[in-house]
Order: C-alpha cells, then sequence, then structure tokens
C-alpha cells in the first residue's frame, strides 16, 4: 500500500490528482483471528449478535440471508489474498431490489425519528422538517431547508460553500456555486453572490452544523443515478430517496454521488469549518455510516484522492502561511476509543494492535469549564509543517485497530479522533493595515481553538468471531448512544424534553458521546458525514440488510441535522499562562519563556559587560599602581642618586673647605697676630698618635683602620653620616676643627697645627685608600684584558678597560693634586714652626720650660710625619674635649698645657730638650706607645672592622 505523504498544495492551484494520501493505509494492521473471518465470509449468513450486544437497547437480530461478499472487495478473497481496497470499487454488494425482511439495526431501534418517512410509492418529500440558519459553514443567511424540496433548491442542489482565495479552490472546484454565504465580515458576504433563496425558518445556529450524505460507488457498478431503481441520489439536489419501504425524500446539506471525489467532499463539508477553526472557533468533523462505506476513505483518502484530513492539514497550513500578522503554533493528538477505553495512539507503539496499549497510563476523559471534555494524560505533539503533521497521523493510523469484517476487509474497529489544537495570536500590537480589524481578531491574547476530525467505526449487524462480536458491541453501543444523544437533543429543541438541562443527555452513557459532548451541545461547528451504500448485490437479505442500514444512516443524518444547534463562538483569547485553561496556551507560555529567556540573556549579556569593564578597570588600576610603583622607584632611585651625589658633593665641599680654612686658618686671623696655643681635644692623643705613626706597628694598626674604614665608602667620598662611637653616642667629626677653635677663622696655633695634621692624616688615608684601590683596579683591570682575550665580545672587555684606565688616570691625577697639596701643608708647617720659634725668640720665654715643653710639644705635633705616614681613621674614637670659652686667654691655656708637660717631665714620660722642646723618654716610649695606643684604639674597639683587627695588632703592639 501506499504510504506516500501528501503534498501542501499551492495556495490557489487545483487540487492535485498526486496528492498523495494518509500515509497509512489500513492494511497495514490487522486484529488476529479476522482474516480467517475474512476468508469464510458469511457462508451461512450473518451470526446472530452475542448476548452483549442483546443487552443493549435494541437486539441485533441475525439476518436472514447471508449478504454476498463482493469480490475483490474484501480483505480477502476465496484464494485467502488481500486485496487493495481502493481495488475494484464495483464488486461491493449491490443491495437487493427490496429491502423487505432486513431487521432495524440497533441504531434504528434506539433512535426516533422524527418524522416517518413517506410512503415509498408516494413522490419524494420532505422527511424532516428543519431551517437553515445565518451559518458559519453554509455561509448562508438564509438556511437551506431540508424540506425545501427540489423545487425550492439551486440548480445544483448543492450547498456552496466558496473557497477561500488561498485555497485549492481554483480547481474545478470553483465552478460551484456558493449559495447564501455568509461570512463575519460584511465585505465578503456581499461579494458572494446569494443563489439559495430559501427562507429562513429562524434555527438559530443551525447554519453551524453541516450534514452530508455519500454514496458509496456500487461494486456492480450499478450506481444510483437511475431513477428506475430503489434510491435515487441526486447529488445536484441534495437529494437521496428510497422508493423502497419507509422510503422517502431526504434532503442534506450536501449530497455527494458516487462519482463524486474527496476533494469535492472536503471542499464542501470542510473546507470552511477549517477556515473558521484556524480563526478561532471549534470545528467538528465526523464520518458515520455503515461498515464499509466509505468513512476511512473520505476522512483519510488515498495518495491519488486524498481525504478530508490531509486537505484540512493542507489548509491549515495555507492559512498560516496567508496570514502574517499572527502567529500561530500548532499541536497534535490522536485517540481511539476501542471497546469504551481511550487509547493513546501517539503513545503506542506502532503496530501494537492493542498490545501497547496494556502498557499505557489509562487515559480518562475530564471536564474543564475552559477546555470542555478532554483526554487526559494525552501525548501532544507540537507541529511545525504539514509533512510533520501527516507523519504523526500517519504514527498514530499504524496504531489504530483495524480487522476483517464481513463487509470491510480493513474495518476500522475503533473510534479514531485526531484533534489540531490551534494556538494563535496577534504577531503586532497593533496593525497599521487594519487586516485584522476585517477579521475582528483582537491583538493581545492568545486564542485556542480546537479541530476534530473523527472517524467512527462502522456499524454492523454481526461479526463472526466472538473478539469481532465484542468489538461491535461496544461500537454499537456507543454509537446507539450517539444516536440517542440526537434524539434527546433533537427533543429539547421541540420542547418535549422537561429537562433542558444538558446534564440529562446521556453523554456519559459513552465515551464517544462523552467525548463529542461539546461539539453535540452546540459549541462547536459541527459536520457530519454519513457515508451510505445503495447498491448491492447477492441475495435479498443481503440487500435488505444494506437498505435498512441505509435507511438508518439517513434517519441518524436527518436527526442530526434537525437536533444538534450549534452556537459556536469565537474562541476567547486567553492572556497570561494563569489557570487551567492558560496553561494549554503553550503559545503565550513559549512567548513568555522566550522574553525571559532574552531577558535572561540581556541580563547575562549586561553582567559580562559590566564584568568586562570592571576587570578592564582593575587592570588599568593594577596597570597604573605598577606604574606608579615603578615611578615611586623610579623617584627613590633617583632621589638617592640625587642624595649621593649631594652627599659625594657636601663630601667634597668639606673637603674642599677643610682644605681652604686650614689654609686660612694658617696664622691668617683677625689681627694678623698668630694665635695662641689652645688646648684641642686631638691635642693629647695626636701627639701620642704621631709617635705611634713612627713604630711599625703602630702604622700598620691605623693603615689597617684607615683602610678598613674608607673601603666601605666610595673614592673620593665620605660619608656625611654623623660618626658613632661603639656606644652610639655621635661622635664629632674633624670638620668642625677646620673652621678653628671658636668658628671664626682665629684659630690658635696649636689648633692650627693640629687641624692641619688631621688634614694630612686625612689625606693621606685617603692617598693610601686610593693607591689601594688604584692597585685593586690595576689587577681587575689587567686579569680581565687577560681574560677578555678568551671571552668572544671584546668590544665590551676594551670598552670596561678603557673606562678603568681612565678612572685610574683620574685617579693619579687626583693622587697627584693632593701630593702636591701635601707638599703645600707640609711646607705650611715648615713656615708654621719657623714661625713660632721666632716668636719666641721675639717674645722671650719667662719661663723657659714652658717655652721648651710648648716648643717641644709643638713641633712633636706639629712635625711632619714621615714618609708614608700612617692616615689617622676616618673615624676617631676620642669624645670631643668640651670647648674652651672664649674668656680663656692663649696664656691660661699655654699655662695648663705647660703643667701638664711639666708632669710628664717630672714623672719621667719626656725629657726637656736643651732648647726648650720636649721628647719622650726613651726607656717609656715603649711603655706610652702602648699606653697611647689603647687609649687611641680603645674608642674604635666598637667598629666591627676594627674589632675584628684589634687582636692582630695587640700582638704586633
Ligand atoms: N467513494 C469511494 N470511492 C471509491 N472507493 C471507495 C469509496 N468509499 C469507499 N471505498 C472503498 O471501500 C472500501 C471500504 O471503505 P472504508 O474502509 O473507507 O469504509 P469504512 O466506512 O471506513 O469501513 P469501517 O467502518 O469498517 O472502517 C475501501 O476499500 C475503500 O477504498
Amino acid at each position: 500500500m501506499t504510504t506516500t505523504l501528501p503534498r501542501p498544495r499551492t495556495a490557489n492551484g487545483p487540487p492535485s490528482s498526486a496528492l498523495p494520501a494518509l500515509p497509512v493505509p489500513k492494511t497495514r494492521k490487522s486484529v488476529v483471528g479476522l482474516a480467517a473471518a475474512g476468508r469464510t465470509p458469511s457462508k451461512s449468513g450473518l451470526r446472530a449478535p452475542s448476548a452483549t450486544i442483546h443487552t443493549s437497547p435494541p437486539p441485533y437480530p441475525a439476518p436472514t440471508t447471508a449478504l454476498p461478499i463482493p469480490k475483490g472487495v474484501h480483505g480477502v478473497n476465496s484464494a485467502g489474498k488481500t486485496i487493495r481496497k481502493t481495488v475494484s470499487i464495483n464488486s461491493f454488494p449491490q443491495p437487493p431490489g427490496r429491502a423487505a425482511s432486513m431487521p432495524p439495526s440497533p441504531l434504528s431501534g434506539a433512535v426516533t425519528p422524527v418524522r416517518k418517512a413517506r410512503a415509498p410509492q408516494a413522490a419524494p418529500k420532505i422527511s424532516h422538517s428543519t431551517s437553515a440558519t445565518p451559518s458559519l459553514l453554509n455561509g448562508s443567511g438564509e438556511g437551506k431547508s431540508l424540506l425545501g424540496g427540489a423545487g425550492a433548491r439551486n440548480s445544483d442542489g448543492l450547498l456552496s460553500i466558496s473557497s477561500p482565495p488561498q485555497s485549492r479552490s481554483s480547481s474545478a472546484q470553483d465552478s460551484y456555486s456558493t449559495s447564501a454565504t455568509t461570512y463575519d465580515d460584511p465585505t465578503e458576504m456581499n461579494g458572494t453572490p446569494i443563489r439559495d433563496k430559501r427562507t429562513s425558518k429562524g434555527a438559530e445556529g443551525k447554519g453551524n452544523v453541516l450534514v452530508s450524505v455519500r454514496v458509496r460507488p456500487d461494486a456492480s457498478g450499478n450506481n444510483n443515478a437511475n431513477p428506475e431503481g430503489e434510491w435515487m441520489v441526486d447529488g445536484r439536489k441534495s437529494l437521496v430517496a428510497y422508493r423502497g419501504r419507509e422510503g422517502g425524500d431526504y434532503y442534506y446539506d450536501n449530497v455527494f454521488s458516487t462519482h463524486d471525489d474527496n476533494s469535492r467532499v472536503y471542499d464542501h463539508i470542510a473546507k470552511r469549518l477549517v477556515r473558521r477553526v484556524m480563526e478561532g472557533y471549534h470545528g467538528t468533523v465526523f464520518a458515520y455510516g455503515m461498515t464499509g462505506t466509505g468513512k476511512t476513505f473520505s476522512m483519510q483518502g488515498t495518495a491519488s484522492s486524498p481525504g478530508v484530513i490531509p486537505l484540512a492539514i493542507t489548509d491549515i497550513f495555507s492559512y498560516i502561511r496567508e496570514t502574517p500578522s499572527r502567529e500561530f503554533l500548532l499541536r497534535v493528538s490522536y485517540l481511539e476509543i476501542y471497546n469504551e477505553r481511550i487509547h493513546d495512539l501517539l503513545s503506542m507503539a506502532t503496530g501494537g494492535g492493542g498490545g501497547a496499549a496494556g502498557t499505557q497510563e489509562e487515559i480518562k476523559l475530564r471536564e474543564d469549564s475552559k477546555r470542555g471534555v478532554y483526554a487526559t494524560p494525552l501525548k501532544e505533539e507540537i507541529v511545525q509543517s504539514p509533512t510533520q503533521l501527516l507523519r504523526v497521523i500517519a504514527r498514530g493510523d499504524q496504531a489504530r485497530r483495524t480487522a476483517s469484517t464481513q463487509f470491510n476487509a480493513r474495518s476500522s474497529r475503533s473510534h479514531a479522533v485526531v484533534q489540531i489544537v490551534v494556538e494563535s495570536r496577534e504577531r503586532l500590537p497593533s496593525n497599521p493595515t487594519g487586516e485584522n480589524k476585517r477579521s475582528g481578531l483582537l491583538p493581545g491574547g492568545v486564542r485556542v481553538s480546537t479541530l476534530s476530525l473523527i472517524d467512527l467505526a462502522g456499524s454492523e449487524k454481526a461479526a463472526e468471531t466472538k473478539e469481532r462480536r465484542a468489538e461491535g458491541s461496544h461500537i454499537n453501543k456507543s454509537l446507539l448512544t450517539l444516536g440517542t444523544v440526537i434524539s434527546k437533543l433533537s427533543e429539547h429543541k421541540e420542547g418535549k424534553g422537561v429537562d433542558k438541562d444538558a446534564k440529562h443527555l446521556p453523554y456519559r452513557d459513552s465515551k464517544l458521546t462523552r467525548l463529542l459532548q461539546g461539539a453535540l451541545s452546540g459549541n462547536s461547528l459541527v459536520s457530519i458525514l454519513c457515508t451510505i451504500q445503495t447498491g448491492s448485490a447477492g441475495s435479498a437479505a443481503s440487500a435488505n440488510s444494506h437498505a435498512t442500514e441505509t435507511l438508518n444512516t439517513l434517519k441518524f443524518a436527518s436527526r442530526a441535522k434537525n437536533s444538534i444547534v450549534s452556537h459556536a463562538k469565537r474562541a476567547e483569547e486567553a492572556l497570561g499562562a494563569g489557570g487551567e485553561g492558560g496553561a494549554r496556551v503553550l503559545l503565550e507560555r513559549y512567548r513568555m519563556e522566550i522574553q525571559e529567556l532574552r531577558t535572561q540573556l540581556e541580563t547575562q549579556a549586561k553582567t559580562n559587560k559590566n564584568k568586562a569593564e570592571e576587570e578592564e578597570m582593575a587592570k588599568d588600576e593594577e596597570e597604573e599602581r605598577v606604574r606608579e610603583k615603578e615611578a615611586e622607584a623610579r623617584h627613590e632611585e633617583q632621589m638617592l642618586e640625587m642624595q649621593l651625589a649631594r652627599t659625594a658633593l657636601k663630601e667634597r665641599i668639606d673637603h674642599l673647605n677643610r682644605l681652604i680654612l686650614s689654609s686660612k686658618s694658617i696664622g691668617v686671623n683677625a689681627g694678623g697676630s698668630y694665635s695662641a696655643l689652645g688646648i684641642h681635644h686631638r691635642f693629647s692623643q695626636n701627639s701620642f698618635r704621631t709617635s705611634i705613626a713612627t713604630s711599625t706597628g703602630g702604622r700598620s694598626l691605623l693603615e689597617r683602620s684607615a683602610s678598613m674604614n674608607s673601603s666601605s665608602s666610595t673614592i673620593g667620598r665620605r660619608s656625611a653620616e654623623p660618626r658613632h662611637s661603639s656606644g652610639g653616642e655621635p661622635i664629632p667629626t674633624e670638620d668642625d676643627d677646620s673652621l678653628g677653635e671658636y668658628g671664626d677663622g682665629v684659630a690658635s696655633l696649636q689648633a692650627q697645627n693640629q687641624s692641619l695634621q688631621a688634614d694630612l692624616a686625612d689625606k693621606n688615608r685617603y692617598i693610601a685608600t686610593l693607591e689601594k684601590r688604584l692597585i685593586q683596579a690595576r689587577r681587575a683591570s689587567s686579569s680581565r684584558a687577560s681574560g677578555g682575550f678568551s671571552v668572544p665580545n671584546k668590544g665590551i672587555m676594551v670598552g670596561e678597560d678603557h673606562s678603568v684606565s681612565t678612572l685610574i688616570k683620574e685617579k693619579d691625577a687626583e693622587i697627584a693634586e693632593l701630593r702636591a697639596r701635601l707638599e703645600d701643608k707640609d711646607r705650611m708647617l715648615s713656615a708654621l714652626r719657623s714661625a713660632a720659634r721666632s716668636r719666641d725668640a721675639a717674645e722671650g720665654l719667662t719661663d723657659s720650660s714652658k717655652s721648651e715643653a710648648r716648643s717641644s710639644l709643638l713641633c712633636d705635633a706639629v712635625s711632619p710625619p714621615p714618609q708614608n705616614a700612617l692616615p689617622d681613621p676616618p673615624v676617631s674614637g676620642h669624645k670631643k674635649s668640651p670647648v674652651p670659652s672664649r674668656s680663656k686667654s692663649v696664656d691660661e691655656m699655654s699655662r695648663i698645657l705647660d703643667e701638664m708637660i711639666q708632669d710628664r717631665v717630672e714623672t719621667g714620660h719626656i725629657v726637656r730638650g736643651s732648647r726648650g722642646s720636649v721628647r719622650v723618654a726613651l726607656e717609656n716610649k715603649a711603655e706610652a706607645l702602648a699606653e697611647s695606643s689603647k687609649v687611641d684604639l680603645e674608642p674604635l674597639r666598637g667598629g666591627q672592622s676594627l674589632m675584628n683587627e684589634s687582636k692582630p695588632l695587640a700582638l704586633e703592639v
């Protein structure tokens, strides 16, 4: 069997003959054991129904004669081969010429015909009195009266439904005239010629129910067009006339003859309804009829002749395409009622044939004020294309139960309900084109409508197997209940019923009526297609059975047309997702979800942006901090360099000052006279130091101390920091001396001498240090030079050597300069000495001892240091003596000094010379040396370097 999916048709194109049918043909599945039934078709006639069936309202009498099996129509022929349903339609059984002895079907027993059919002999008369009202389906301001008779009908007798422009009705169907079409939009109504002028009798809402009859082609080829036969079908007049017993004329909204194809059927029974569903109305289309009469063929169709369901799907998507102002969401469910149980065909394993049903959760029917009666839990699939939707339905079809019966090789054994839920909402808040104004849709909320497409199981009189009988029992019972509900609706309408309340209608007696409750009670547009078969072949009993069933179907159709009153209204638009009804509005939920996700996305993006900005800012700040730190470090470095440079400069200035001041202080006082020998704090120590310097050990000691102290300082630079003794007390520097005893440049001769001596010692130390450095530098230079040859990068070495040699040269120059200065000072000292002697001679010494002592002392103190004299250590350990007050006279100072000398002389430490000079006693020289060195070195012991050197020095001493 072909399973091709139908192609969506172009909006205005004609129906394509190549359109495929629903992909799942009925031959795909069969109930076990049915084949046998098919293979032995009613050889002994139809069996009596089971007891179960008989307990249901009217018994199901066994047919008196067996119905003949049409050749090639049954699913399995005599040879046991399955035959396609679409093949050999002419082999369908022909009804007998008269249906005299056929027992009533359960339907006929249950329903009360609104009006008995007229005598068959009589001219065709109206069987049912009904009126048509302005309708959404027939579009008629004036409905079509079923009682109107042929004369009252329009030429073709059809209720034409003009196809919407976007539909495929530009086909041959366009030739079908529209009779009394009414649209919500007056312009549309005006644009459509009203051809059916039958009068409306005012039954409001009646027009929303369409009842059509379709006659299946006779397998024998004896079609009903022959007015001479018992049945007369006039599609143009929408008339089915039966001339047999209980015969009469039956008019409906549409009557389709055997020549009418599925496309035409769809156009007339469902096209308008589908459009209304898309606009927000609920719509229900169901096919009703005896088994094998073409319900499934009409609803599903074939590959070459698609039925209502695929054509509706095509139109749904056409509508969506052509309505850009709204957005839609479609979801589909597919259920079957089999043996009074509901099964979800989309949740069942395909080909389950009921086997998978056992694993399914029981599906129940519930009622909700907004949704009406609905099955739950039921799988709903959201679909986005016709193909997808058809595939979903095809999947459900695979799971549907079918079986071979006496009249149908692949009979549907269940009522199948396809439900397509259409959600739609205005795409834009306002539509400037006014298109929505035209269709009356309000923007904002979501509108939910449902299209139910129902293929009922066929009623049958009897079945050969127990399983079929059980199925038949349930099928018949539900169909009977449907008939009863419709009858009662009719009674209500006519005021016969006491209770107008729908609660008292037996909807709950079957799952089918319960599910159809909404549609039957008027909240939906309804289109009922009743299928019949007028021809028959074989025995008279068979023909009678057919005729009876056909009549029952026709009566059902008539009652339905008369009873069902639809007040279908466009579904209200639901806003938000609250409540049970709101919760169903997926479109709104999705929209809100999308909105929420968008918001989240935006927030996230914002957060990320902020984060990125913050990170960038933090990075910038960090970079700024680093830059600041670097700048600070640079600044500190600069400051340090500056400080060092300043220190160096200061030292240099101090050094130069000392030189200058020392030169100045040489006898250049204010009075031009030589100042008296004042007490200087260095006096005692220096005198001894000089002596010490003469000894080898002393020289070694001092040399080392000087070297060590200066080694920590840069060449040509001395620390400006105040020096500290080992006790941490600040030690006054020698710089103060250079300013003179009173800081006025007027220094005593002795002070000047001392100052010069200190200077001399400094210079010597400095020279020694420089020499030492020079030697070191030369050594390093030579070692580098020798090593430099092996170093590949000679240029660098050469450059370094060059700088070192330059430095050495500079230092040499500096040393030379210092030596020159030293010589100057020596000269100055000699001059001073001679000046002192001259003074002594001039003044005459009253106290020769004093003079001698002073001269001797002076001589000792200012005597030039031997060659390579040891420099004084830069940091003296002496504490500065308190500066004598200015009031002290030079003489007094001299006196004190003399006294001191005298003391020494007396103690034998020094010996006074003949010319007043003094010298250290030889025997005591070593002692004095030791004593003085102890005194001199004591304060220096605090220095780390000196401490390290103290031991070997002591040994030397
Ligand atoms: N109008 C038609 N034109 C051609 N063939 C038809 C027509 N109607 C029905 N048939 C054929 O008759 C056979 C039975 O039709 P179908 O299965 O649709 O009947 P049914 O009413 O659904 O039966 P059941 O109630 O048992 O399911 C199928 O092979 C189908 O192809």
